[in-house]
């Protein structure tokens, strides 16, 4: 017999990751955020993050980005743990791996024009300026904001079209992966429906993957290939965006996806119902 092709490497992989934070005065005890999370990503897909809020969302994806006390585990990125990467590895990680924040009000620097804003990652990497300028132009064209945003400011902006400059800002270095952190919460339903359709179409040019972190299942199911869904600090079902969203094993996730709002008030009071019940077996297990 013939050996089946191999599986692609990941680009990324948790494996039982802890996150703990000191805990507050001398002798308390490290607050465990992640008991051992484990996934993976591969190149290209969307692995979309769910949770109620306090699950460990953002320090997941801030432990993917090197922002978190990660005490156990280890995080693999190209098959390499990423502990034990060198100078130049740790650089090349820097600019593959890129992030989107949720608030768009915040996350850009309201003294730098889109122009500083889109240039400044590609100038402190070596890139000459006319061609980081000129690079500039089609990061606009990507995310459909005209050649003039480049002169203003940010507060000239809307949220969503903040968010666009936040996503041209991920995209100027070619990442391979983004971790986008809630980046459509703090825009109105339209607005949130057309960056969610930009993410998409982003990623079907580029090749980009995206692990999303969001509350939203609705969020989750339009752009995630596959769904993770966190409770307390663990991974407690993982499966196709449909599956999980449609048939969830857990019951933590049917407990999720009854608290998400719907428009018809007789299914929202079955949903209520049905939500009681899954709580009443809950509290006497
Ligand atoms: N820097 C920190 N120091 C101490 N505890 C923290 C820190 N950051 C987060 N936490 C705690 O870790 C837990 C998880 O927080 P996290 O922000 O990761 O959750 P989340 O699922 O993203 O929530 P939300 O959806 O509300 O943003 C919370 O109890 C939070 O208070």
């Amino acid at each position: 017999m013939t050996a089946g092709p191999e599986a692609p490497t990941p680009l990324l992989e948790l494996e039982d990751v802890v996150v703990e934070y000191p805990g507050k005065g001398r002798r308390a005890k490290p607050f465990r955020v992640l008991h051992g999370v484990s996934l993976s990503i591969a190149p290209g897909e969307t692995l979309g993050l769910v949770g109620e809020s306090g699950s460990g969302k953002t320090t997941l994806g801030r432990a993917v980005l090197g922002l978190a006390p990660v005490t156990g585990g280890s995080i693999r990125y190209a098959g390499k743990p990423v502990s034990g990467l060198g100078k130049r590895e740790r650089r090349a990680l820097s600019k593959d791996v890129q992030v989107v924040f949720q608030d768009p009000f915040t996350s850009l620097n309201p003294a730098m024009t889109v122009m500083d804003i889109l240039t400044e990652p590609m100038l402190v990497t070596g890139v000459a300026r006319t061609d980081a300028e000129r690079r500039v132009q089609t990061l606009l064209d990507q995310v459909y904001l005209p050649h003039d945003a480049a002169q203003r400011l940010p507060r000239e902006f809307s949220g969503g079209q903040r968010q666009r400059i936040a996503i041209a800002r991920a995209l100027c270095r070619d990442p391979k992966l983004i971790v986008c952190d809630e980046p459509v919460s703090a825009l109105d339903l339209s607005t949130q429906a057309r960056v969610l359709d930009l993410f998409i179409e982003i990623q079907e040019a580029t090749g980009v993957a995206y692990l999303f972190v969001t509350h939203d299942l609705s969020v989750v199911r339009h752009i995630s290939h596959r769904v993770a869904v966190l409770y307390r600090g663990d991974i407690v079902e993982t499966g196709h965006a449909a599956q999980v969203t449609e048939h969830p094993e857990h019951s933590y996730t049917k407990r999720l996806l009854l608290a998400a709002p719907v428009p018809d008030p007789q299914r929202q009071a079955q949903r209520r119902a049905e939500r009681l019940r899954l709580a009443r077996e809950r509290d006497a297990s």
